[in-house]
């Protein structure tokens, strides 16, 4: 397995690109490490599948230089790279057997037979495909395909990376659970580099260590699951994850203070050289409802079990406050913030807060 480095990436679909609008893919300098499980996480036409085939091969970059190991590979074919790859439809040779399926690319490789046999004995044990190892892939079950192809991706142990492109899209809503816990299970054990394209949050952030997230053709962030919950780094990421996803609320900044409509809000810090406006983000979780702060109108009540979503009218603008299940709703409520909830941006970047000196 391998280190991958991408050294100022860019890439364009348009023959020649001039703005920065052009390009699919925005600057991207970034490195996975060596065993390292992640997920490039964003929505459709964000860039994550351009940016997974410039690490695969199957797409040359505009700009820049890829590395695996500090080797320049930029140059070179897919399969030079050594690569696997799980796509979002199961790629498999139907009239071949399951064990025919998985012996394939080592028999490419010039693997000797009795390797061949053994490490694809202990590949249909990892991916619980024994018991169908001489049924031929027409016929099974899409799951059963992807977990062939993912197979594929696992009997080769000299892989660079292993690259997964919306892996669970045609695989049942349970089965999709247990997949990605195998796919976790086989991360632990073996250590392979693996990166995890989805636009699902819940499938990238029980998946990776870290979660690349992209908007835009750009990444915003690269964080822990925690991370990106607690300190979202862009206003989309806040947006992005969580459910709902962070408030926020068009403010003025004026020292420590902002001011919402006709409210002033404390800061829980300083912040350097911001005058005017911004927004204040702040995740429904951290909303408090009681007797003292904005005045508030309830809209409406979503109850979610053990936690209930109250959807608000603050000045205007909507809010929604998360309460646990036993946490009343008070007849008048008002919001209050948090401080350790409070995030500040600026033209959608957050801006660390300072405490006072
Ligand atoms: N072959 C292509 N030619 C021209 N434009 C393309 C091509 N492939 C992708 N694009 C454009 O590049 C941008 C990024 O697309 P990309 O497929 O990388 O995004 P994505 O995040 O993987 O989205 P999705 O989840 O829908 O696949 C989009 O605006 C898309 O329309």
């Amino acid at each position: 397995m391998a280190r991958i480095d991408l050294s100022a990436i860019r890439h364009s679909y348009m023959p020649r690109p001039s703005v920065e609008a052009d390009y699919a893919l925005k600057q991207v300098d970034h490195s996975f490490l060596d065993g390292g499980a992640y997920a490039l996480l964003g929505p459709s036409g964000c860039g994550k599948t351009t940016l997974l085939n410039i690490i695969s091969g199957l797409l040359h970059p505009s700009e820049g230089r890829l590395l695996f190991d500090g080797r320049d590979v930029t140059d070179l074919t897919t399969q030079e790279r050594n690569i696997a790859q799980v796509f979002q439809f199961p790629v498999v040779y139907d009239t071949m057997t399951v064990y025919e399926n998985l012996a394939f690319p080592l028999r490419n490789r010039g693997v000797p037979r009795d390797e061949i046999d053994r490490q694809v004995r202990e590949t249909l044990a990892l991916t619980d495909l024994a018991a169908v190892a001489q049924r031929r892939a027409r016929g099974l079950t899409a799951d059963l395909k992807q977990k062939i192809a993912l197979g594929r991706g696992l009997v080769r142990s000299d892989v660079n990376a292993i690259l997964f492109d919306e892996p669970l899209t045609v695989i049942d809503p349970h089965m999709k659970w247990q997949l990605r816990s195998e796919l976790r299970k086989l991360h632990r054990r073996f250590g392979f580099t693996m990166v995890y394209v989805t636009h699902d949050q819940t499938e990238a952030l029980t998946f990776a260590d870290t979660v690349v997230v992209m908007y835009e053709g750009e990444i915003v962030q690269i964080g822990t699951p925690d991370e990106l919950f607690e300190r979202p780094a862009h206003t989309f990421v806040g947006y992005f994850i969580g459910s709902p996803g962070m408030n926020l609320l068009p403010v003025e900044v004026e020292g420590v203070q902002a001011r919402f409509g006709a409210h002033a809000i404390a800061l829980p810090g300083a912040v350097r050289d911001v005058k005017g406006p911004a927004e204040l983000g702040v995740r429904p979780e951290y909303v408090r409802l009681g007797a003292a702060g904005l005045p508030a109108q309830v809209r409406r009540v979503e109850d979610l079990g053990r936690r209930k979503v109250v959807w608000l009218l603050v000045e205007g603008q909507e809010l929604a406050a998360v309460l646990g299940e036993d946490e009343g709703l008070p007849t008048e409520p008002r919001v209050t913030f948090a401080p350790e909830g409070i995030n500040l941006y600026v033209a959608s970047r957050r801006r660390a807060l300072e405490a006072a000196a």
